[in-house]
C-alpha cells in the first residue's frame, strides 16, 4: 500500500497556482526531502498531504485514504510546522503526558530524556520558550509520537548549529529504530543531504524532480574551458546553465546523461560533480539570473 500517492495535485488560493498537477508516490518507509525555494510550494503540498486543506483538484491519498477530514490519517500522521499550537494551559510535561492518549506509540521514556538533554524546563509554557526551543519541543513530540507518516515542514527554524546537528542525529536514530515514511522540507538540501533517501524538488509549483539522494549526486557535471572548445562538444539545449566567467572562458553545467566526466576530461576540459544545492539552484533559476542583474 502507498504510504503517500499525489496524482495530479495542484491547489490555488484565488488567482494564485500554489501547487501544480504534482504527481509522486511513495510506498516503503523512508525519508524524504522536500526541496524548493521560498514560495515553491512545499508547505502547500505537505498540508494536503496531512488533510489540513483540500486540493482544487486532482488527487491525494495517504494510507489510501482521502487525508482531509479523515481520523484515520490523522492517528496515522503526524505534520509540525512553526504554526503548530499546543495549549497554553498545559506545561510541557503536560502536554507530553496528553500525547500518550492520541498515539500509540508514544514514547514517553525517550520524551522526557530528550526534554532533559535539551534543557527543557519540564513546567515550562510552550508559548513562553524562545524561537529555537520551540522547534526543538515540537521535534521531540512529533519524533515521538512515532506515527507511520511524519511531516516535517522546515523543523530546524531558529535552532542553533549545535542543536540542528544533534536533530538530524536523532531523527536518523529515531528513524532506524522504528522505520516509517518522513516527509522533510527544506531550502538547503546540503543540511539534509546525508539523510534522505528521495528528493522531491518544486518550483513555483511543479514538481521539478523525483529521483533517490544517489541519482541527484550523479545528475549533472560541472565544466570550464574555453568556450568554443566547449560549446564543440555541448549542444544549446542541453545546458542547465552557462555562463562566460571571462572574456573566451565558459563554465556550465550538463545533464550527465547527455555527456560524461571522462567525455569532458580527455578533450582536456575541468569537469567535476556539481554540488547537490547549486544544482537545485540552476535547475530553479530559470531566466532569472543571480542577484548582480539587479545591480546591473
Ligand atoms: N493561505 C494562502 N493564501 C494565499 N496564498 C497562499 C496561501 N498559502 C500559500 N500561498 C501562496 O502559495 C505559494 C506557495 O506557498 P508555500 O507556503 O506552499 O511555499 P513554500 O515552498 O512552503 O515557501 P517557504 O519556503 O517560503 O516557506 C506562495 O506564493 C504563497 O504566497
Amino acid at each position: 500500500m502507498h504510504a503517500i500517492k499525489c496524482h495530479s495535485l495542484s491547489k490555488k488560493y484565488g488567482r494564485k497556482r500554489a501547487l501544480d498537477s504534482i504527481t509522486f508516490s511513495s510506498s516503503e518507509p523512508k525519508i524524504i526531502g522536500i526541496i524548493g525555494r521560498n514560495g515553491a510550494g512545499k508547505s502547500t503540498l505537505l498540508q494536503l498531504i496531512a488533510g489540513y486543506i483540500r486540493p482544487t483538484s486532482g488527487e491525494v491519498t495517504v494510507f489510501a485514504q482521502n487525508p482531509y477530514n479523515s481520523l484515520f490519517v490523522s492517528a496515522n500522521s503526524m505534520y509540525a510546522s512553526d504554526e503548530m499550537r499546543f495549549s497554553p494551559k498545559f506545561t510541557l510535561q503536560e502536554t507530553l503526558a496528553k500525547m500518550a492518549a492520541f498515539y500509540a506509540n508514544w514514547q514517553a521514556e525517550r520524551a522526557l530524556k530528550l526534554m532533559t538533554y535539551f534543557q527543557l524546563e519540564q513546567e515550562s509554557y510552550y508559548h513562553h520558550l524562545s524561537v529555537g526551543m520551540k522547534s526543538i519541543f515540537r521535534m521531540i513530540v512529533v519524533l515521538c509520537a512515532r506515527c507511520p507518516l511524519t511531516i516535517l515542514d522546515e523543523p530546524t527554524t531558529g535552532m542553533d548549529v549545535a542543536v540542528r546537528k544533534d536533530f538530524y542525529r536523532l531523527l536518523l536514530k529515531e528513524y532506524i529504530d522504528d522505520p516509517r515514511t518522513i516527509l522533510l522540507s527544506s531550502h538547503l538540501l546540503s543540511e539534509i543531504e546525508e539523510l534522505v533517501e528521495d528528493i522531491v524538488l518544486i518550483h513555483e509549483g511543479k514538481k521539478v524532480l523525483h529521483l533517490p539522494m544517489e541519482e541527484l549526486r550523479e545528475y549533472a557535471i560541472g565544466v570550464s574551458g574555453p568556450t568554443a572548445q566547449i560549446q564543440s562538444v555541448v549542444a544549446e539545449h542541453d545546458w542547465l546553465m552557462k555562463k562566460e566567467i571571462t572574456p573566451g572562458v565558459t563554465y556550465g553545467v550538463v545533464k550527465q546523461s547527455d555527456i560524461s566526466l571522462e567525455m569532458f576530461q580527455a578533450k582536456g576540459l575541468v569537469a567535476e560533480k556539481v554540488a547537490v544545492d547549486d544544482l537545485c539552484i540552476y535547475l530553479t533559476d530559470g531566466d532569472r539570473g543571480g542577484i548582480n542583474r539587479v545591480f546591473s
